[in-house]
This record gives structure tokens, sequence and C-alpha cells, in this order.
């Protein structure tokens, strides 16, 4: 067993998350016995002490019956009225399922702000932990009845990595309606399941691709987002079939197990890199690039080649190579309008209330490519 798969099966925290396709049908609505199965497999996981988050997706997909809607609606108004009633069904079917083993559960339903923004996220952070302390099932969703398009998380599979990295999990566990990561989308013929993810370069040449059930938001690609997003972070993730959550949650069996790597970030670091939104973009040089992401220096102006976006001294910004791939992300200590007339110039020719650095170091966090 691989040390990623053990760490998941001996975790004493784990966030499990469930997406749409696995717990609705597009006509039905919410499929209770699929509901069940995987609250058994959860119950049973509780009973050897282990505390779990559930990240739920299926609002929309549940709300779609009641309404009399055919199909996943488009337009975002639509989706949330289906959010506001399916919510409802989900919160309701979960409390009943886990009342069969005398389990409370507890509704978290968070906006992007509330993880985005740093002073949010310790309030998120403790709600959780009171809860866990309390021996509830804490089941979290997207507050999409108020979520508009631009704050969106839009996929639950980033919300469950950051709330992984947030409660301090020892593992994430990503249940779908498909049993892992494939080479290529398995609804086109022969496909080869990729058993573990070790490194980035297991994953090359991979193609993954949407959802298929038509229900799912973010389809593989969410997931595998996600799943690099927690290992990055220091957090083993498997994603497996939601149907076969026993042997998942039970003992890490079956699906894909994405490896942690290195050690885990601190809260802020993660923050930084992964969860705060970006106010802006700073390009840089290839030398600045080989400073910043491989001897951790800080940014200085004289490595910057353009600026853009509109953001202030404090503003987190994303550092990009000349290829435009985001490298790095870290906090600015320059306003936008500053920046011009330093760019490209070495500290001596600066004045002396300019030359510092325009990203420190400590405030910087360097990024895997992808
Ligand atoms: N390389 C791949 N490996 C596995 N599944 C893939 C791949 N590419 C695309 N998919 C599709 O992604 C779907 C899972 O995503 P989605 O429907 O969004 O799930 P969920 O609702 O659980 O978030 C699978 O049903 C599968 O058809
Ligand atoms: N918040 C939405 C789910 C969004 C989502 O990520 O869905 P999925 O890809 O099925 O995990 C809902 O509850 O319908």
């Amino acid at each position: 067993m691989s040390e990623a798969r053990r760490a998941i099966a001996e975790a004493d925290r784990l966030v499990v998350k469930v997406g749409s396709s696995a717990l609705t049908t597009a006509g039905d609505g919410l499929d209770a016995a699929r509901l069940d199965a995987l609250v058994d497999a959860i119950a049973e996981r509780v009973s050897r002490e282990t505390q779990i988050v559930l990240v739920s997706s299926g609002a929309i997909g549940a709300g779609l019956a009641p309404l009399s809607l055919g199909s996943r609606p488009r337009d975002l108004a639509t989706q949330q009225a289906a959010a506001s009633v399916g919510q409802l069904a989900l919160a309701h079917a979960y409390a009943e399922s886990f009342g069969r083993y005398s389990l409370t559960v507890g509704q978290v339903l968070l906006t992007s702000d509330d993880v985005v923004r740093r002073a949010h996220y310790r309030n998120a952070e403790r709600t959780f932990s009171r809860l866990l302390a309390l021996g509830a099932v804490p089941v979290v969703n997207e507050n999409d009845t108020v979520a508009t398009e631009e704050i969106r998380f839009g996929d639950n599979d980033r919300l469950a990595a950051l709330v992984a990295h947030l409660i301090r999990a020892d593992g994430l566990v990503l249940l779908s309606d498909v049993d892992g990561l494939y080479d290529g989308d398995p609804r086109n013929g022969s496909t080869r399941k990729i058993v573990e993810v070790s490194d980035e370069s297991d994953l090359d040449g991979l193609a993954v691709g949407r959802s298929s059930s038509g229900l799912g938001t973010g389809g593989m690609v969410s997931k595998v987002a996600a799943a690099r997003t927690a290992a990055a972070a220091g957090i083993p993730v498997l994603i497996a079939a939601a149907a076969e959550a026993k042997d998942a949650l039970g003992h890490a069996r079956g699906g894909t197990a994405f490896h942690a790597a290195g050690s885990r970030l601190s809260a802020r670091r993660f923050w930084l890199g992964y969860a705060a939104g970006s106010s802006g973009r700073l390009h840089l040089d290839d030398g600045a690039v080989a400073a910043v992401v491989s001897r951790r220096r800080s940014l200085l102006a004289a490595g910057i080649t353009g600026v853009d976006g509109d953001f202030q001294a404090g503003d987190v910004v994303d550092l990009v190579d000349p290829a435009q791939r985001v490298v790095a992300r870290g906090v600015v200590a320059f306003d936008v309008g500053e920046l011009p007339d330093l760019i490209g110039r070495s500290s001596h020719e600066l004045p002396d209330e300019q030359r510092r650095e325009v990203v420190h170091a400590d405030d910087l966090v360097p990024l895997r490519h992808g």
C-alpha cells in the first residue's frame, strides 16, 4: 500500500467530497439509496474515531425535479432557484440518514469570500473546529443562492481542497461517478486507469475532460486541479467512485491516489498561494523567474518586464514567466501606478524611498507548473 493510501486509511481527520453525478439524476432528483450508502461508509469511518467534514454537491441537481426542470439550467438565476430548493432537500436527507447512526449534522454554506479573505478564513476555521469538537458532521456546500458569477467557486472540488487545508485534514477523498483518473475520458473507449500519482510527471500526456452526466460541473479537470492543490500543500488525495465509498473510506482501496508533495504549507502560505484572489499580474524575465522560484529570493524591480491589473500595496498578485505561466504568487509592496517608473531598473538607480523589494521572499509562494 502506498504511503498516500496508508495516510488516508489511518487519518484522524478527513475531508470527503461527493459530486452531483453520484447523488442525483436529472429526472428523479436526489437518489436516497445512493446517499444512504455514502452515509453508511462515512458513519463506519466515524465509528473508528475519524473526524469527517463532508463537502456535498447536488443542491442544483436535487432541486430540478421538485421545480419540474428537465435538465440542469444554464442561467445563474435558475441554477440558484434550483439550489435553493435542492439544498434544503439535501440537508434534510443527510440529517435523516446520519440520524440512523445517531450522528448530528451541521450545515456550512460558504462563499468564496469566506476562504479568500484571510479574516473570514480564520472564522470558518473556528466554526469547523467547534462543530467537530462537538461530535457533529459538518456538511458543506457553496452558498449557491447568493454567489454571483464573479465570486463563485463554481466547483466543489476546489472548495474541498481549500477546506481540507483549512481544517488541517490528513487526507482528502473525492468521490464521483467514475472510479478514478484515466489516461483519457473513459467514455471514449479503451483507457487505462492511473493508480498512483506520485509526482507531476505522472500526469504528463493525460487527456482530462469535462463532465459526462450533465449534472457535474468541473469534470475530471477540476478534480485533478483540486488534487494537485491539496497534494502541493502536503495533503494526500484519493479520487474514487462514490459507489465504492466503503472501500475508499474504509481502507483507501481503489481509485487514484495522489501523493502529498513535501511538507505541509503554513496557513498563511497556503492562503497566499492557493486561496487568495489575485488583483493583478507582474511579468518576470527569465532571470527573475530563476531567482524567485529556484533560489527563493525576493522579486526586485529590475526583473519585471510589465505589469497589469488594478492593485495596491498589500494586495496579492500573480507572478508570470515569459511563457505566460503563473510561477508564483505574492503580496506586492507597491501600488500599480508606482511600478511603471521602477520596472527594469536596478535598485541603485532608484530613489531611497523606492529601494525595496517589489515582493519580499517571505510574502511569496512559488507554484508548480501544470
Ligand atoms: N481522464 C478522465 N478520467 C476520468 N474521468 C474523466 C476523464 N476525463 C473526463 N472524465 C469525466 O469526468 C466525469 C466526472 O466529473 P463530474 O461529472 O464533474 O463529477 P462530479 O459530479 O462527481 O464532480 C466522469 O464521469 C468522466 O466522464
Ligand atoms: N454547489 C453546486 C455543485 C457545484 C459542483 O461542483 O458540482 P460537482 O462538479 O458535481 O461537484 C450544487 O450543490 O449543485
